[in-house]
Formats: structure tokens, C-alpha cells, sequence
């Protein structure tokens, strides 16, 4: 039986890009059914409260049958307050001549505090979407302070990076994007992490026969999907914002209405230990989701070249956690 009770889904970061595009989408169904009602509660930096505001005028204006209501705040305690999904978009952008340590630090505090009053506020039952970068670090402090809450509770986006490796596979074959499965991405949602197609299927033809392309794989395939975001900000001028909406509501929608078929996807969540990757890490892994909750895809076979590939982007995520580590310590 379908969940129909109105769901408690808390924005942060609400009146930026990526909230704007993705709320009335939310409001329309798409993120958990078109038979689930939504009360949205929005939170925003006090700046921004007004343009959080005329969001919430646009929302009300969509005459959405599923909005049950919007609240807007200011206060990260009253905004979490009975939340059952939590989408942590906000957070502090890297300004110019700012060192990712200092970025770092920033938004280790931002989250830590969100962890600790999802951790005192939020439903049993909370899930939780780190969006904001550096999402999987962010998502790992959040965890880390909010100890009465199921780790695996506190997930961070690289769908966005999983459909883009798609939609390159699907450029690249000329398969419909419907036809391709099973693609992986492992590691940080950075330029280090991994799009791994060995155990894809495109179409009737296996991955690991398009991967045999080594050079395209490596030089093209791999490089174009981890830098793909730079690559929208070159040309936009504006980081990518309708597809990071997206995939958070993909990644929402398939966490709480299951993978499809035997696919599966990719999801940054806490190690369990698998495939070699330290407890406390966030890192991006194959995952289904079935009964509300992500499981991860155990037992592919990694061959060396893809081990080498995901332990460098793990490395990264150790070398972001311990910095982080470090400098709550200091
Ligand atoms: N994981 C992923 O795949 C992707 C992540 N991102 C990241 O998502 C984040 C948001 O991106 P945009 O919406 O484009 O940025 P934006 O700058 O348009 O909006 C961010 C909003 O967050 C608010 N905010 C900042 N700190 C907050 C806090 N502590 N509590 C509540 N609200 C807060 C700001 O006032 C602003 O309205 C950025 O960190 C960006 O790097 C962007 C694209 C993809
Ligand atoms: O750096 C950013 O804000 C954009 C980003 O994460 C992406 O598009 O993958």
C-alpha cells in the first residue's frame, strides 16, 4: 500500500537556484507520488527570507491539489522541526581567493549544527539529501552529529553525475537512455570521481565492451561526466541547477518508491566497509532501494582499473573528512 499521508519536507536554501527549481516539482508529485500530499517548510539565511517569500507566492499561485502548506524560516530548529525529508541545498559557496580549507570549515559548521537539530527535531523516520557542497563531506559531518539517527539515513547527490553518465553513454551508442543501466558512480561528487560502465548495459551490448574504448574511456567518457559541472558554469554562467533539481527529486523518489526493475543506481552514503571503502566515509556506490530504504550492490568484481579509480576518489573523500576532523580539533 502506497504511503498517502502528507509528507514534512524541509528545503534548505530554499530561494536559490536549485530550490526554485526544484519545489514546484515537489508540489506537483513528482519527488514521492502523485498521491502523497506535501507540506513544504523552507529554510533560508535571513538575507534571503523575502525571496523565499515570493517563491512560496509562486507555489500558492500553481494551485497545486498536494500542497497542504508552505512555512518559510529563518531558524534551522523550527524549519527541521517534525521534518520526515530533509533536502540541504543551502550552503556556503566558495568565494573568490577562498581556500577549500576555509570552505571546508564553513560549511563543516553549517552542518554539523543541521546534523545535531535533525538529530533533536526531526521525525523518526527522517531522510535526509545532502545537495550543497562538498555534499558527501557535508552529508558525513551531518551524520556523524546526529547519532540517534540511522546513518544510512543521511545520503548526498551524485544522481546527478549517474544521469549524466548516462546521457553521455546514450550520446555516445546512440541508445535510447530508457535501454541503459546499471552504471555506477564511486567516489566523491568532485572531478576525482568515477563513472564506472564495466557492468553497464547498453542496450543488448555490455559495458565492458564499450569500455574496451580505452582511450574514449579515459580521455573522453570519464573526464567529460567528472567535469561536467564546470562545464556547465563556463557556459551558463551559473552552476547547474534544473538537472541538480532532478536528480534530487530522482533521488528522493527512487529512495522512497524503489529502483526500477534490477537496475540500480548510484547513491553517496555511509560505508558500511564494502568494497574496501573506510566506515564514516560518505562515498558514492551502486545502491537499490526497495521498502524505503538503499541497499548497496555487492560482489560486482572491480577489475584494477577501476580500483585504481575509485581509491583515488576515496583518498580524496579521507583527506576532505580528516581536514574537517582537523580543524574542529584546532
Ligand atoms: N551535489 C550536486 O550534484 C550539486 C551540488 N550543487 C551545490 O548545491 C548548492 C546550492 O546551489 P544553488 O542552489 O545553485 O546555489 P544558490 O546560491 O542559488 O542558492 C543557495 C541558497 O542557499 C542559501 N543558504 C546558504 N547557507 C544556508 C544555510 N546555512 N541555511 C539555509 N540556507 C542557506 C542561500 O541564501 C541561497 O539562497 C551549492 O553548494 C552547489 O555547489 C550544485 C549542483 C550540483
Ligand atoms: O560546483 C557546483 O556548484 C556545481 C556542481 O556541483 C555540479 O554541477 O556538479
Amino acid at each position: 500500500m502506497p504511503d498517502v499521508s502528507p509528507a514534512v519536507v524541509t528545503v534548505t536554501g530554499a530561494a536559490g537556484s536549485i530550490g526554485y527549481a526544484s519545489l514546484f516539482r515537489i508540489a506537483a508529485g513528482a519527488m514521492l507520488g502523485h498521491d502523497r500530499p506535501v507540506r513544504l517548510r523552507l529554510l533560508e539565511l535571513p538575507a534571503a527570507v523575502t525571496a523565499a517569500e515570493g517563491t512560496a507566492m509562486e507555489l500558492e499561485d500553481g494551485a497545486f491539489p498536494l500542497l497542504e502548506s508552505i512555512d518559510i524560516f529563518d531558524d534551522a530548529r523550527t524549519a527541521f522541526d517534525g521534518a520526515q525529508f530533509g533536502l540541504l541545498i543551502g550552503a556556503r559557496p566558495r568565494t573568490k581567493g577562498m581556500e577549500r580549507a576555509e570552505l571546508l570549515a564553513a560549511n563543516s559548521a553549517i552542518f554539523a549544527e543541521q546534523g545535531r537539530i535533525i538529530n533533536d527535531v526531526a521525525a523518526q523516520d527522517i531522510r535526509v539529501i545532502v545537495v550543497g557542497n562538498p555534499a558527501n563531506t557535508n552529508a558525513a559531518v551531518a551524520a556523524a552529529n546526529a547519532p540517534d539517527v540511522p546513518g544510512e539515513r543521511f545520503t548526498a547527490l551524485t544522481r546527478l553525475d549517474h544521469n549524466r553518465a548516462i546521457a553521455q553513454l546514450a550520446r555516445r551508442t546512440g541508445t535510447p537512455v530508457g535501454r541503459i543501466s546499471r552504471v555506477t558512480i564511486w567516489g566523491n561528487h568532485s572531478a576525482s570521481q568515477y563513472p564506472d560502465i564495466f557492468h553497464a548495459r547498453v542496450g543488448d551490448t555490455p559495458g565492458a565492451e564499450i569500455a574496451a574504448d580505452e582511450r574514449w574511456l579515459v580521455e573522453d567518457f570519464i573526464p567529460t561526466v567528472a567535469t561536467r559541472g564546470t562545464a556547465i558554469i563556463e557556459a551558463r554562467g551559473a552552476s547547474s541547477a534544473a538537472s541538480a533539481a532532478n536528480a534530487t527529486i530522482d533521488h528522493v523518489h527512487d529512495w522512497v518508491l524503489g529502483t526500477a526493475g534490477d537496475d540500480w543506481t548510484s547513491v553517496a552514503m555511509p560505508s558500511t566497509g564494502a568494497y574496501g571503502i573506510r566506515e564514516g566515509l560518505v562515498s558514492s556506490v551502486p545502491a537499490r532501494a526497495a521498502g524505503g530504504r538503499w541497499e548497496i550492490v555487492e560482489g560486482l568484481d572491480i577489475n584494477d582499473f577501476s580500483r585504481a579509480r575509485i581509491d583515488a576518489s576515496v583518498a580524496e573523500l579521507e583527506g576532505e573528512l580528516d581536514a574537517v576532523a582537523k580543524l574542529s580539533r584546532a
